[in-house]
């Protein structure tokens, strides 16, 4: 029988607010992939953005799988992929991250490296940046990571003992992390970092513990959310709608410019329509994503 490799990777929500570039949330929407050894490499693609996902010279995920093998000394052995993608690109929610995830345990797999998970999250993140959306993908939950300057990565995953439903709400335009990246500041003020550790801290406790009363106030940030904002039309607009309509927090997801909502339950319809309102009063557009916590473990 062919060697077969199915894989799954989440979405993922970095940030939360305060949480820049350590906090991320998988959420259940994913880059699907069944990969098998072939002659030739192709891809066949279904999803969102087909053109790219399914360009076999603009591929991350057989990009990232060649490299790593390369690293390895090892040679590539030709791959076909069936790959199906939720992910929108450049949208927040972690595709980049997915991809490079992919690749990595591609490269396991197929070049019979047999990383362990803390490998893969450690090759990914060192390729993204920052090991936020990476930690999420693998670990699935909340998590909180850390990644040094000499290129040590840990993460932990923390499972919260209630199912927020999530809304993320996808403007028109996409906005790549790099440039996104490259709007915030070199350095920041006493009282803006002091604000940001206590709500960083005040929001793992609030997920650790199912606090959705304490989401609005620890999901606020003074590091990147107000440099973004202006490349972000949508985080002006729905981030006074935490406290209200069933909307238990609000952060701009990723680098952007979708934006995260966290939902009591039950509050969905009450909370599309609110937003829904404030887009068209604003002359907004917007596709509207219902998810949930994603928490399997690969
Ligand atoms: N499945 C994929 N196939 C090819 N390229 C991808 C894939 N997923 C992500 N990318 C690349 O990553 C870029 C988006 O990454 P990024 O700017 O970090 O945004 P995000 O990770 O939030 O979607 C895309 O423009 C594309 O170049
Ligand atoms: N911490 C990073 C997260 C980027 O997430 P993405 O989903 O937008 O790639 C940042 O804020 O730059």
């Amino acid at each position: 029988m062919a060697d077969v490799l199915k894989l799954r990777l989440p979405a993922t929500s970095a940030n939360l607010g305060p949480g820049f570039d350590a906090l991320g949330l998988a959420m259940d929407f994913a880059l699907e992939i069944e990969a098998r050894e072939a002659d030739r490499f192709s891809i066949t693609s279904t999803g969102r953005n087909t053109a790219q996902t399914g360009d076999v010279d603009d591929s991350l995920v057989l990009e990232t799988y060649r490299s790593v093998l390369d690293g390895q000394g090892i040679e590539a052995v030709p791959l076909h992929l069936d790959l199906h993608n939720e992910i929108p690109l450049g949208m927040g929610c972690g595709s980049s991250a997915a991809a490079l995830v992919a690749g990595v345990m591609l490269a396991s797999h197929f070049g019979g490296l047999g990383w362990s998970k803390h490998k893969v999250l450690t090759e990914a993140s060192l390729r993204e940046g920052h090991p936020d959306n990476v930690a999420a993908c693998v670990l699935g939950g909340l998590t909180v990571s850390l990644m040094t300057a000499e290129g040590e990565v840990d993460a932990l995953s923390i499972q919260p003992p209630v199912d927020w439903p999530l809304l993320v709400m996808m403007p028109d335009s996409s906005l790549s992390t790099k440039k996104a990246r490259a709007m915030l500041p070199e350095s920041y003020s006493k009282a803006d970092t002091i604000a940001n550790v206590q709500r960083v801290a005040m929001l793992t406790a609030a997920f650790a513990q199912g606090r959705g009363d304490l989401l609005a106030l620890a999901m606020e940030d003074r590091m990147h959310q107000p440099y973004r904002s202006p490349a972000c039309p949508l985080l002006p607009l729905l981030q006074p709608m935490a406290g209200n309509h069933g909307v238990l927090g609000v952060a701009l997801s990723g680098a952007g410019p979708s934006v995260l909502l966290i939902l009591e339950s039950g509050s969905e319809d009450a909370a599309k329509e609110a937003v829904g309102k404030i887009l068209s009063e604003n002359g907004m557009n917007a596709e509207a994503v219902e998810t949930k916590i994603f928490r399997d473990l690969m």
